[in-house]
């Protein structure tokens, strides 16, 4: 079972209200949360985290509500990879690094070693495990934070921004990370500012203003409704965009789907 249900939360640092009233469910359909800066995303996965707790409304995990559950038992269910792998790296070793988490939260130590070998192959750093992070690069050191996460086997995993400074190699390695995460049954929630990779790889998107959800929907239905995006400051994908100027009225989502559609136009 992994499953988020969150009912009408609300949440105000001191006197500024950041979410105003977010009703929303989760089960393991992979989900991009988008918005502008600001709109309170990263506030909300916090929320998740259990990291803060709701002014009022409620937040639930698998069945526990985050006002009756520690964050230590949050740990084993909800992991997150924070936006900037230095926020979270400060082990000397790769292995030491991605093992620490699993055995924080009570695994075993040839548990933790074989869940972390078995991460650090996913994100195709196995070669490395005695590599200093910091010798890596800021791409592989993203790889390592995200395989500090997996490797906690927790069934809901949250990433934050996880293409910065990846190029289209390490986009195509998150893409096919987030599949096999969730070919495992695992929930994968992301905040992310690339609409084109979003549109290549996630099922839902859920899309912030100002603290609220304005679309939620598959992300054809949402990079459809162009008015409401801009609205709230957001640019669909490019070849969405593209598309609409040129005047047609289907909503594309990649370059591939786009010629393929091309391709049976001139068969016709
Ligand atoms: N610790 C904090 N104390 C006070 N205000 C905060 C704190 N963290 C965030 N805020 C404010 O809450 C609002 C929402 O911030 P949040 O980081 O949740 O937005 P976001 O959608 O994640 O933005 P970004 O895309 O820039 O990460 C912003 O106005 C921000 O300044």
């Amino acid at each position: 079972m992994n499953k988020i249900e969150v009912t009408g939360l609300h949440f105000s640092y001191g006197a500024e209200a950041v979410l105003r009233g977010i009703t929303l469910s989760f089960d393991t359909t992979p989900t991009a949360i988008i918005g502008q800066n600001g709109a309170g995303k990263t506030t909300f996965v916090k929320l998740l985290k259990g990291l803060l707790k709701p002014g009022a409304g409620s937040v639930v995990i698998n069945g526990s509500d985050t006002r009756e559950t520690t964050v230590a038992q949050l740990a084993r269910q909800i992991g997150l990879v924070f936006q900037n792998p230095n926020d979270q790296i400060f082990k000397n070793t790769v292995i030491d690094e991605v093992m620490f988490g699993p055995l924080n939260i009570g695994q075993s130590a040839a548990d933790a070693r074989r869940n972390s070998l078995q991460a650090l192959e996913m994100v195709g750093l196995s070669g490395n495990l005695t590599a200093h992070p910091y010798d890596l690069s800021l791409s592989e050191r993203k790889l390592v934070s995200i395989a500090a996460v997996v490797a906690m086997q927790n069934g809901i995993i949250i990433l934050d921004e996880p293409t910065i400074a990846q190029d289209y190699a390490g986009k195509e390695r998150i893409r096919r990370i987030i599949r096999d995460l969730r070919a495992q049954g695992r929930l994968i929630i992301t905040i992310i500012h690339d609409m084109d990779f979003v549109a290549e790889t996630f099922e839902r998107v859920i899309v912030f203003q100002d603290g609220k959800v304005i679309l939620d929907g598959d992300a054809r239905t949402v990079f459809g409704a162009t008015d409401l995006l801009y609205r709230a400051k957001l640019e669909p994908p490019h070849v969405t965009q593209l598309c609409k100027r040129l005047g047609y009225r289907e909503t594309f989502l990649t370059v591939e789907e786009f010629i393929a559609y091309q391709q049976r136009e001139v068969k016709k």
